[in-house]
């Protein structure tokens, strides 16, 4: 017999004015989507061994990874048993794009991410046609695990200063993988530790003593049969961190490891047999796969901020505090303005991020298919607006998120709410894939580039044609979507406008170029991700929005139910979809195994005889 659901949420879920059902099929992409998924969900959270028996944090730091192996392992093989085989690529990845399903496993990321999110996609963007036949084969049904190696204990951001070096031998055809340094160590990579074999390293390669760029290559590091370290191949864990820590970050050092010349991926740039170098048509193309990734994120971060606000959404309307009008008893939280203040740019937020994925997924569909025709027209648009989108959506995110865990007061501090986890798997998402303000930089570059060409008359593309709108700074707005719109195109004009003025008043006093842009660099930043509008107009909006405010309260959990998350992928005691937060939240603290005594050994070891003034 299901659980009785709390008395406010039942009103709260009479009180909507929409049809929920609707809205959810929308976001699955229509009501054939949302069947599938559920579906999908069902098949496999039904199997055995997925779950936890002590709550993972009352695990040591080791315990955590051995049981995650343990439950990636079950979830994998459940994953590839639940594919429907009569179901398109395209309904497939529609099944998973919105589902959290991993989520409802691993509370803080699986030990296998890296092997999916940057390992296979690194073998399809940079590998040859013969290299992703092999290796497409072994590493989809995962009889290799992979991980992507690129950053050192020295360098993630600044690719070019990279120290791994790859020595092309053309007396027996071989790289000579090695890290001169300790500065030179992969340190980060997912997996890398303990559990993956294999890995896609980013390497500096030389040939006959010219340096030829950094370039992929496919690495074995661990015997696939006892699983031990290669010779020449130093490995280990990098140790405990604020999330992620069950993703099992390693470090890697290579002592002149040797492997077969048709190691290096090879479908951009080539090494042929006598050491010759085919150059790329485009060096950056070897960057790709941050590119890719950072596509997914932002549509990854869509996902996690509406798990996080369906939590708190769900629980500011179960919590009754304080007194809103004397002698009118308690209020739920969700009634004080500042509570919807804080909740619902985090719903709208999502939503927003949702749609922006889909959009940004498109583009990159269409550039990765104009590359493969040797078309490489858009590819700097499609890095620009990547870097934007990610750091503005993994930055947004960390701070909504964490405004969702403290609007719910001590109980968003639990792990037992699952917030805090919520918030160190995002808040990573600023800085893997590219460090946000670096992201914000790369974005300001094309920006810069995009207004001179404007000023010189020249055509923009569609995403930067705002630079060549001589929209009039005496622009009046009115509070229309259009005219909000407006104005903000108005003033993001202005920002890249001014960070270029800064420039040349700084070139102009003297400074070199590259001086001028570091001066300018916190306006450059703005440029790319701010836009604020000007001081009179806020008042205006003001209104606006808190009438808005007003307009969603009703809606509030009609919205958040519409995420559709179930309970074991939301993993909260203050978000289940039945709001019985005080019993969940009992029951959870009464798992812990200091619970298990009335009274701990501590007290007879210590606390008594210090208390007796006996230690
Ligand atoms: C479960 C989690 C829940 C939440 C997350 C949800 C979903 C997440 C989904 C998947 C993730 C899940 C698990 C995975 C977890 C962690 C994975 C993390 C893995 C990593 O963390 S993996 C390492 C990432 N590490 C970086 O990300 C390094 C950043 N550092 C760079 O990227 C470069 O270092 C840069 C760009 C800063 C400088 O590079 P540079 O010095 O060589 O170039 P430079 O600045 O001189 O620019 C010269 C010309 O190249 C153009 N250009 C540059 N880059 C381009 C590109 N990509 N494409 C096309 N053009 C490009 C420029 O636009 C310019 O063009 P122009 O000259 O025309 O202006
Ligand atoms: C959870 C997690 C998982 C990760 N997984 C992987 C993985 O699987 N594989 C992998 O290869 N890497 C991985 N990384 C590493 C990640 O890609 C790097 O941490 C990231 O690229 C930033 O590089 P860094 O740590 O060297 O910081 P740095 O580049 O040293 O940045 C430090 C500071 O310097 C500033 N800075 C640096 N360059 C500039 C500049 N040009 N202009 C202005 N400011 C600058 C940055 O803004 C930042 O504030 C992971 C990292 C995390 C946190």
């Amino acid at each position: 017999m299901s659980a009785k659901v709390n008395d406010d949420l039942l009103t709260e879920r009479r009180k909507c004015e929409f049809n929920v059902e609707e809205l959810t099929n929308y976001l699955d992409g229509g009501a054939q989507a949302t069947q599938n998924r559920r579906k999908l969900e069902d098949k496999v959270l039904s199997t055995k061994g997925l779950f936890d028996e002590v709550p993972e944090e009352y695990l040591s730091h080791k315990e955590k990874y051995e049981n995650a192996v343990r439950k990636a392992v079950v979830y994998y093989k459940a994953m590839k048993e639940a594919e429907d085989p009569n179901q398109t690529e395209q309904e497939r990845a529609n099944a998973t794009y919105r589902s959290l399903l991993h989520a409802a496993v691993f509370k803080d990321n699986s030990p296998f991410s890296l092997h999916l999110a940057m390992f296979i996609p690194a073998i399809l963007g940079q590998a040859d046609e013969e290299q992703k036949k092999y290796w497409m084969k072994r590493a989809s049904k995962m009889e290799i695990i992979g991980t992507y190696a690129q950053t050192e204990l020295g360098h993630g951001t600044f690719i070019r200063g990279l120290e791994t070096t790859a020595t092309y031998d053309p007396k027996t055809e071989e790289f000579v993988l090695h890290s001169p340094t300790l500065t030179a160590y992969k340190w980060w990579p997912g997996s890398l530790a303990h559990t993956a074999n294999y890995c896609v390293v980013m390497a500096h390669l030389y040939i006959n003593g010219k340096s030829c760029g950094i370039q992929p290559f496919i690495v074995q590091f661990r015997d696939e049969e006892t699983h031990q370290p290669l010779p020449g191949i130093k490995l280990g864990e990098i140790g405990a961190k604020l999330g992620f820590n069950t993703v099992n970050n390693g470090f890697l050092g290579f002592d002149q490891h040797r492997i077969p010349r048709n190691r290096m991926l090879m479908k951009n740039a080539q090494v042929l047999k006598d050491g010759t170098f085919k150059r790329s048509p485009n060096s950056k193309l070897t960057y790709g796969t941050m590119v890719y990734v950072r596509v997914v994120i932002v549509n990854g971060m869509a996902n996690q901020l509406a798990r996080a606000v369906t939590i708190a959404v769900r629980y500011s309307a179960v919590r009754r505090q304080s007194e809103l009008k004397p002698d009118a008893g308690e209020p739920q939280i969700l009634d004080y303005v500042t509570q919807q203040h804080k909740l619902f740019i985090g719903i709208a937020s999502s939503h927003a991020f949702t749609l922006t994925a889909k959009w940004l997924t498109r583009m990159y569909q269409k550039v990765t298919a104009d590359l493969e025709k040797g078309n490489l027209d858009e590819l700097p648009e499609l890095h620009a607006i990547a870097c934007c989108l990610k750091a503005v959506t993994t930055t947004d995110t960390s701070v909504l998120v964490e405004r969702s865990r403290t609007s719910c007061g001590g109980h968003g501090y639990m792990l037992s709410s699952n917030l805090p986890q919520i918030y160190g798997l995002v808040t990573a998402a600023c800085t893997y894939e590219g460090e946000n303000t670096v992201l914000m930089l790369q974005t300001a570059r094309s920006l810069v580039k995009a207004l001179e060409q404007a000023q010189s008359g020249k055509r923009l593309s569609p995403t930067m044609s705002y630079l060549s709108e001589k929209v009039s700074s005496r622009l009046k707005w009115d509070n229309s979507i259009d005219g909000i719109v407006k104005g903000f195109r108005r003033v993001a004009y202005g920002k890249v406008e001014s960070a270029m003025r800064s420039m040349r008043k700084y070139v102009r006093s003297g400074l070199g170029p590259e001086d001028a842009w570091n001066m300018s660099s916190v306006q450059l930043v703005a440029a790319s991700e701010y836009t604020s509008i000007s001081e009179a107009d806020i008042r205006q909006l003001q209104d606006t929005y808190e009438d808005l405010l007003g307009k969603i309260r009703p809606n509030a959990v009609g919205l958040v139910d519409a995420f559709d998350f179930r309970d074991q992928i939301l993993n909260s005691t203050l978000g289940a979809y039945d709001g019985r937060v005080y019993e969940r939240l009992m029951e959870e603290a009464l798992k812990s195994p200091l619970n298990a005594e009335p009274v701990n050994q501590s007290f007879h070891k210590y606390l008594k005889p210090f208390m007796q003034g006996k230690l």
